[in-house]
């Protein structure tokens, strides 16, 4: 795991706001000790989700969007350090493992400009680089027998996320994905449009659920695709659930999850689906906070859910004084996933 830049019990200690007669989550999570190897650490630690973030947006830069998401994971895990160890969830059941350490790579594309041709290429081959990091560090986390929970960075990191699943337990995963865009789009050179679409032609990924796509973002060309394999890629948007209500949030979850469930999935969620969360695809019209904690307890419970994928919130986008809202969203996630594999179907 050379690329991991791990978080240290002092990095918690800086982040976790003590108050007497309370104990937070900062102060009961796991950190990897210093001289002790990240893999030795995991084995023998009880806890079984790990704290895993990727602060790029080189993917976005990569797709025309708006840099900002590289800076999710500080606002993240400081929320989560601070969220109440007790009986409904417990930090101990939590490893901090750390970051993806992409500072050269973020540096690099500083002055890149993604309307020249060069520069967009060079992005992408970045993004490339970045997906080596970030698939082998969870074929790492997963082969130990433990959860990734992963705090992004842009949606091209799906494809690393599906690939190191993939690699772990030697067979191609399923993906569900809580997104208005399908991220399914042409094969053009890596970026967060297309990291499904990858994962698929390239064999990691088997059967790919898109919930909530937005009518008005997705091309006539990717769902002509999405059409022709019918058996293996599906949809619901949004529109056809939450405007028109021709169909029913509940049951769609329980078919897509019928349709999943057959093999080990991930759980993907892309911020820009909700309305007003700062994010390069910043929406007004998208599901619930609530409706997004609902799926995530609904998929997690899953004994076949494998990883969790937050992506896309780009606080460094949003109004500076509420910044933290984006991180305690990220934390309310998190524990509803933690809380869901208790009740497991
Ligand atoms: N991960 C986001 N992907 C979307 C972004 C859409 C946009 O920037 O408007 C996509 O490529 O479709």
């Amino acid at each position: 795991m050379e690329k991991l830049l791990p978080f240290t019990k002092y990095d918690l200690a800086k982040v976790t706001n003590h108050r007497s007669g309370e104990i937070k989550f900062g102060e009961k999570m796991h950190t990897v000790p210093k001289d002790i190897d990240p893999i030795s650490f995991l084995n023998s630690c009880e806890a079984q989700y790990v704290l895993l973030g990727i602060p790029e947006d080189i993917g976005v830069r990569a797709n025309f969007g708006r840099p900002g998401a590289a800076s999710a994971w500080n606002v993240a895990i400081q929320s989560i350090a601070n969220i109440q160890h007790n009986r409904f969830c417990k930090g101990s059941n939590l490893i901090v493992l750390g970051q993806i350490n992409v500072e050269d790579e973020m540096k690099e594309v500083e002055h890149l400009d993604f309307t020249d041709i060069d520069d967009r290429s060079k992005l992408s081959k970045l993004v490339e680089k970045i997906d080596k990091d970030v698939s082998h560090i969870i074929c790492s986390i997963i082969q130990l027998g433990k959860t990734p929970i992963v705090i992004g960075g842009g949606h091209n990191n799906s494809y690393g996320n599906i690939k190191g699943t993939a690699l772990a337990k030697g067979k191609p995963v399923n993906a569900i994905n809580f997104d208005a865009h399908s991220d399914f789009r042409i094969l053009e050179g890596r970026h967060s449009g297309n990291g499904f679409s990858y994962a698929y032609e390239e064999g990691f990924l088997k059967k790919y659920f898109v919930f909530g796509l937005h009518e008005n973002y997705t091309s006539k060309s990717v769902l002509d695709i999405i059409k022709k394999t019918d058996d293996r890629v599906r949809y619901i948007t949004y529109d056809s659930l939450k405007i028109r209500k021709e169909k029913d949030f509940n049951l769609e979850m329980f078919n897509a999850l019928e349709f999943i469930k057959s093999d080990y999935f991930g759980i993907e969620i892309d911020l820009d689906a909700i309305p007003n969360i700062a994010s390069s695809a910043m929406t007004i019209s998208g599901f619930s906070v609530e409706e997004l904690r609902q799926f995530i307890s609904f998929f997690g419970r899953h004994r076949n859910a494998t990883y969790l994928h937050i992506c896309e919130g780009a606080p460094d986008l949003g109004e500076k004084k509420n910044n933290h809202l984006i991180g305690k969203l990220i934390g309310y996630l998190v524990t509803d996933f933690i809380k869901a594999s208790t009740v497991e179907i």
